[in-house]
Order: structure tokens, then C-alpha cells, then sequence
């Protein structure tokens, strides 16, 4: 039987006169990955903010890890963890600084290299934030989440602008996350990414949830329905080229 960590139920978000958010309810389970899709302005990030204390909500309930949200906010924030923007990082600080300020900021004693180790990121331990690659900053950015030893992070698109091999490597840093037990919400535009990556999503048009499932059963249901893609004549695409010629391996970036 799988553990519900967070519940949201019939939650509504009004901007002004506009509902961006109307009466959404689903359940995350402990240990998954669940990815969160639709159309830009669907209302993902206002979701996910209103889960992580972010931003307040029009009306419904979020409880997360069986805290409710409305009682209890700062209960949810010691146990998430979420990327910052990167106007967050101090540029005058390198990585192990920066890690250094935030375990001091969350009260913990952690080893600035081995989570620098965990990320791949030990040869740039003593470079700034923005020296760092697309593929390197996202790296570090899911570190900073994991500072606080968290139950659960928010992953907001974490890998638009990668290379493909960049985002090979992200999809193995967030399972490995997972395996570990953290459960993981993220919120992606690349569907080969939500199809091998998640373990359950939701579908999100605007402010509504329009499905929810394993990716595995969306597929099958849309294809009961007498759904049938182009025949795909090639045995290979333009991104097993891109990997083939290139290598699977993670670049000095
Ligand atoms: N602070 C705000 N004030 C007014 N309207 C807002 C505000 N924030 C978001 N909106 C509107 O609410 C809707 C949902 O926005 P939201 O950012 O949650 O969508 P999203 O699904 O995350 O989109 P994207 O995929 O583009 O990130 C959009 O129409 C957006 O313009």
C-alpha cells in the first residue's frame, strides 16, 4: 500500500478576477517521481508554489507529509526542498561556500564535497556559479535542494536547455535522488523525459487536471481508443545519431 505524502484537494488560485488554478485535487505518493505536465499558463508553478508556502491559495486543502498547510507552513518548509532562481546565488562565493552558507542557513552540518561528490561537480568545487554549464548549474541547483536532507523536492523544469547527454545525466542524478527514498515533483515540456522518468503524471489544461495515471497506462488508454501514430519507417532518430556520434558520457561541459 503506498503512502500519500502530499494531498491537494479542490485547491483554487484567483489572480485578480482570473482563476488560474480551478479545484484541482490529486495525492503524491511517497517515493515517486510525479510529473506534473501542460501547456504553458496551465497552472503548474502556481501549484507547486502554493504547495511549497510560496505563494497563498484562493481556497482547498494541502497537506503535505500530514501537515496542513494552512496550520502548519513552517512544519512543510523543513522537510521540502526547492530549487532557487539563480539570481538566489551570491556570485562572489564558490560552490563550497555557497553550500557552506546554506547548511549554516538550515542549521546543518554537512560535508560541502561529498554532496559536491553526489552531483559530479568535486573538480569545480572552488569555481562560481556562473562559470558553471547549463548541464553543471542545474546539477548544483538539485544539491542546494538536497542540503536540508528534505522528504520531498520540487524540481521546476530542471532540464530545458540541456544537451541531450546533460539530460541523460539529470534523469540518473533524480532516480538515484528517488531510489534514496526522497520523492521527487517536477514539472517538464519534454514528454520522452516525463514517459521514461516519472512513475505517475498529471495533466494539467488550464487550471484543471485532465488526467492522471503511469505514464505506461495514458499511452495504453489513448491507444484502446483506436489511436494509431504514422508508422515510424526508420529504425533510429536524429538524437541516437547526436548520442552515437558524440558519446553517451557527461562533457567537461
Ligand atoms: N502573479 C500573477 N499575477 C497574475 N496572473 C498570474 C500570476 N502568476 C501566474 N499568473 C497567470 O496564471 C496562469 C498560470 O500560470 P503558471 O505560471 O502557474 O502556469 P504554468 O503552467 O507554470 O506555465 P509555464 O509552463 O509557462 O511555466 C497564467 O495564465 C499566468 O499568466
Amino acid at each position: 500500500m503506498q503512502q500519500v505524502i502530499i494531498s491537494v484537494k479542490e485547491l483554487t488560485k484567483q489572480y485578480g478576477s482570473f482563476e488560474a488554478v480551478k479545484g484541482i485535487s490529486f495525492d503524491v505518493y511517497e517515493g515517486e517521481i510525479f510529473g506534473l505536465l501542460g501547456p504553458n499558463g496551465a497552472g503548474k508553478s502556481t501549484t507547486l508554489e502554493i504547495i511549497e508556502t510560496l505563494r497563498t491559495k484562493t481556497s482547498g486543502t494541502v497537506t503535505v507529509n500530514g501537515f496542513n498547510l494552512d496550520h502548519a507552513p513552517n512544519d512543510i518548509k523543513k522537510i521540502i526542498g526547492v530549487q532557487l532562481q539563480t539570481s538566489g546565488y551570491y556570485p562572489g562565493l564558490n560552490l563550497v561556500e555557497l553550500i557552506q552558507l546554506f547548511a549554516g542557513l538550515y542549521n546543518r552540518n554537512i560535508d560541502p564535497m561529498e554532496l559536491l561528490g553526489r552531483v559530479n561537480l568535486r573538480d569545480k568545487a572552488k569555481n562560481k556559479f556562473k562559470e558553471l554549464s547549463g548541464g553543471q548549474k542545474q546539477r548544483f541547483s538539485i544539491a542546494t535542494t538536497l542540503i536540508n536532507e528534505p522528504k520531498i523536492i520540487f524540481l521546476d523544469e530542471p532540464t530545458t536547455g540541456l544537451d541531450p547527454q546533460a539530460r541523460r545525466n539529470l534523469w540518473d542524478l533524480i532516480r538515484e535522488i528517488r531510489d534514496k527514498g526522497t520523492t521527487i515533483i517536477i514539472t517538464t515540456h519534454y514528454m520522452d523525459e516525463a514517459e521514461k522518468l516519472c512513475d505517475r503524471v498529471a495533466i494539467v489544461d488550464s487550471g484543471r487536471i485532465i488526467a492522471l495515471n503511469t505514464p505506461d497506462q495514458l499511452i495504453d488508454d489513448l491507444v484502446a481508443t483506436g489511436f494509431e501514430r504514422p508508422k515510424e519507417v526508420k529504425m533510429a532518430n536524429l538524437e541516437d545519431v547526436f548520442i552515437h556520434m558524440t558519446g553517451k558520457e557527461l562533457r567537461g561541459e
